[in-house]
């Protein structure tokens, strides 16, 4: 463990890192920012959580002149809401040594962030739509940037924003220091970066594994009809503080939604065609605690970080297996334990397989929980209301009249109908959805032969409970829940769907 002070950073950056709370640096801060500080480009592959944008944003940071006002370091983001958390980060870094960090993304008024530009910034956070804008305006000044990052560096490359990343890094010095960071590099695309880069140096944390070991993985093999009913079950048996369900659609995303909040749960949708403001006072409100599920598509899959998510779903299996990587790693972040579970159709299994071998780990099959499990779940959940009540409320005016009762009724009769009062029987009202097609592992080879190999992606359509049965102190039940061992391009090519996810966030 190398703490920051030993790395060699000034003191106004450890002054910030210290109030951060950070004690340590992670491993991937501890390799990448001594090279990067030493001005080398390097291309950073660390899993989810594991603190990279500290790993580029800290040796950013202290290149940075602070008394000059122009635009010296700039960081690339595939989604809206990425940049702006990368932004805040940074800010945060930047604070004591007065360095000036602005979010530049899509939906959002252009006239306003014109201005904001030209108050001089330091370094900027774009989406590569919105910053093409600026560039084709004239109303952004790129030529004194020595510091460009890709974060999400796998996903920048890939055939959705590729010509875009070429075009911005044309309008940015060659003799630029160039960061990689994301917790996926396939290899085609390693290649890619590095035919941008100046001798790169590649820092690949060796983990055994590609996802956070923290992570407990499941499966559960079910047909596309009875997913739904599988998920408020499990919800029901998890009682997640927060969670978050991946679909693959927008409309899926709706359906999934509605449904949730038909059946008495608070849950929002988000998607890029929501409009910013409602995608950002979403996701506030999720931070909040204000919703306990939140259904998305893969736009909230990459980057974001936001404590406290317990659980994540894949209620649909994602196409490519470093999507799997990005979406559950929205949970176990910075050494917490997470939960996830992917619900697989029986024509999806083989596609299965291909995750656990791109991750190299075993995703654990779980049973469909049933009806009783479900309920026990919320059971639960009233016991330790009870017990709580029992432990911290003063009862005493209570107990003579439970005596009296305790004389007309047997005590099993008064405590069950003292937690059927306090259990939330959930209304079992009834939801369709529409039918999605199962992801065709078929065609992800297909497409990967098509390019030479190696690669994958290129149709974008792309917890709990720790104890078995019983109830724990915490309410997160098992419910009796075991669980067994399974066997286990360029913008012309975008597909519709690609586009309708990632183009809205520019
Ligand atoms: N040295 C540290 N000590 C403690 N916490 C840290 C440290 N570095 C970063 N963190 C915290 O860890 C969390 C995850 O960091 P970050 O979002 O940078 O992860 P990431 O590696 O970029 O993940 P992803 O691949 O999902 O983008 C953040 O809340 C961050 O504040
Ligand atoms: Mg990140």
């Amino acid at each position: 463990m190398t703490n920051f002070y030993s790395l060699g950073l000034s003191k106004s950056v450890l002054k910030s890192v210290q109030e951060m709370g950070f004690e340590e640096a992670t491993p991937v801060q501890e390799q990448t920012i001594p090279l990067a500080m030493d001005g080398r480009d390097v291309i950073g592959q660390a899993q989810t959580g594991t603190g990279k944008t500290a790993a580029f944003g800290i040796p950013m940071i202290e290149k940075i002149d602070e008394n000059m006002k122009k635009i010296q370091g700039l960081v690339i983001a595939p989604t809206r809401e990425l940049a702006m958390q990368v932004a805040t980060e940074l800010n945060k870094y930047g604070q004591y040594k007065g360095v000036k960090v602005l979010p530049v993304y899509g939906g959002t008024d252009m006239g306003r962030q014109i201005r904001s530009l030209k108050q001089q910034p330091q370094i900027v956070v774009a989406t590569p739509g919105r910053l093409l804008d600026h560039i084709r305006r004239k109303t952004i000044q790129l030529s004194n940037i020595h510091t460009a990052v890709l974060d999400e560096a796998d996903e920048m490359l890939n055939m959705g924003f590729i010509e875009d990343i070429k075009d911005i890094l044309k309008a940015v010095p060659m003799q630029r220091q160039t960061l990689l960071f994301s917790a996926t590099m396939p290899k085609e695309i390693h290649e890619i970066a590095t035919s941008m880069m100046k001798k790169p140096e590649t820092v690949k944390l060796k983990a055994k594994q590609m996802t956070v070991e923290k992570i407990d993985q499941y499966f559960i093999e079910v047909n596309d009809g009875k997913k739904f009913d599988t998920l408020t079950r499990l919800l029901d048996i998890h009682t997640p503080d927060l969670a978050i369900v991946f679909a693959r659609t927008k409309k899926r995303v709706d359906e999934v939604t509605e449904g949730l909040s038909a059946r008495g749960f608070r849950a929002e949708g988000i998607h890029g065609d929501l409009t910013q403001g409602k995608r950002m006072s979403v996701l506030k409100k999720f931070k909040r605690g204000g919703v306990e599920v939140l259904v998305a598509t893969d736009v909230a899959a990459r980057g974001l970080d936001i404590s406290g998510v317990t659980h994540v779903y894949n209620f649909d299996i994602p196409q490519d297996p470093e999507s799997y990587v990005h979406r559950i790693g929205r949970t176990g972040r910075a050494g917490k334990e997470g939960y996830a579970v992917s619900f697989i159709t029986p024509r999806e299994m083989a596609h299965l397989n291909l995750i656990e071998k791109t991750t190299g780990r075993k995703i654990d099959r779980l049973p469909i929980p049933s009806n009783d499990q479900a309920l026990k779940g919320q059971q639960n959940i009233a016991i330790e209301k009870l017990v709580q009540s029992i432990e911290s409320d003063n009862l005493e005016s209570y107990e003579s009249t439970a005596a009296e009762l305790l004389e007309q009724h047997d005590s099993v009769s008064v405590i069950a109908a003292a937690l059927k009062m306090l259990t939330k029987e959930r209304k079992d009202v009834p939801v369709q959805l529409s039918y999605l097609a199962p992801v065709s592992t078929k065609q992800a080879h297909k497409d990967k032969q098509k390019r030479g190999g190696g690669g994958k992606r290129y149709n974008r359509n792309g917890g709990g409970p720790k104890g078995k049965g019983g109830y724990n102190r915490n309410g997160k039940s098992g419910g009796g829940y075991n669980k067994s061992r399974s066997q286990g391009q360029n913008k012309g090519n975008r597909n519709r769907k690609y586009q309708n996810s990632n183009r809205n966030n520019s």
